[in-house]
């Protein structure tokens, strides 16, 4: 999909993931509105109903893949949406729709929520913690690395359905599905 001229639609736009998602829209030519919700976007882009079609984004975490023991409801609220976005991508009508579902879901990312609520104190604390363990390993995004995936996912056609994880030390992968034209 070419973003020129394209209506885009973010979700919490005035900082962090979904500023730089903004960001990086604007970069590439389009234009940005601010909406809520899945449903509303289907209303107004689903084919049924007299719109051009296009492609949601849902933000999750991989947090919604591996446990997170320290952070349950979080973790589960993330698998929630990985659920819900391949649920809608399944629809079986989906081609007549026009709209493709696909799950952005990065790891630790350098964002203000995780620096006011994690960073910090996870730098002071004990290593033995699962959750500084995880973070060792995975390492921290920065907001361009995830906005460069969300990008890859906008452009990338044929992914409906897709669940992609970015990582900094692993880069970006799919757990579910894989798009038909994605080289990297
Ligand atoms: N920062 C991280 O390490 C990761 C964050 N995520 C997810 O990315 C999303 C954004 O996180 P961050 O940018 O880190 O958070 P953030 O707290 O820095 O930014 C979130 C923005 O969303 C706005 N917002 C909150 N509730 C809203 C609502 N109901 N409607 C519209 N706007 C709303 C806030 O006012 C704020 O401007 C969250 O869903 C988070 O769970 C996922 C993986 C990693
Ligand atoms: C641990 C919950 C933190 C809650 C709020 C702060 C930041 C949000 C971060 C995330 O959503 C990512 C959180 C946890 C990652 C879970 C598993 C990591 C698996 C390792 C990997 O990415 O490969």
């Amino acid at each position: 999909m070419r973003l020129e001229n394209k209506v885009t639609i973010v979700t919490g736009g005035a900082q962090g993931l979904g500023k730089a998602f903004a960001e990086a829209l604007l970069k590439k030519g389009a234009k940005i509105g601010v909406i809520e919700g899945t449903r509303l976007a289907v209303k107004y882009m689903s084919k049924e109903e007299g719109g051009k079609g296009g492609v949601v984004v849902n933000l999750g975490s991989t947090a919604g893949l591996e446990p997170v023991y320290s952070n349950p409801v979080y973790a589960g609220s993330k698998c929630g949406v990985v659920g819900y976005t391949r649920s809608m991508a399944a629809n079986p009508s989906i081609h007549q729709v026009g709209i493709r579902f696909t799950c952005l879901c990065p790891s630790f990312t350098n964002t203000p929520m995780f620096k006011s609520d994690y960073l910090e104190d996870l730098k002071k604390g004990d290593p033995k913690d699962p959750v500084v363990q995880m973070m060792t390993k995975a390492g921290v995004n920065t907001v361009e690395d995830v906005a460069a995936a969300f990008l890859q996912l906008v452009e990338t056609d044929n992914n409906n359905g897709c669940v992609m994880t970015v990582t900094k030390y692993t880069g970006i992968q799919y757990r579910h599905g894989k798009p038909l034209t994605n080289k990297l």
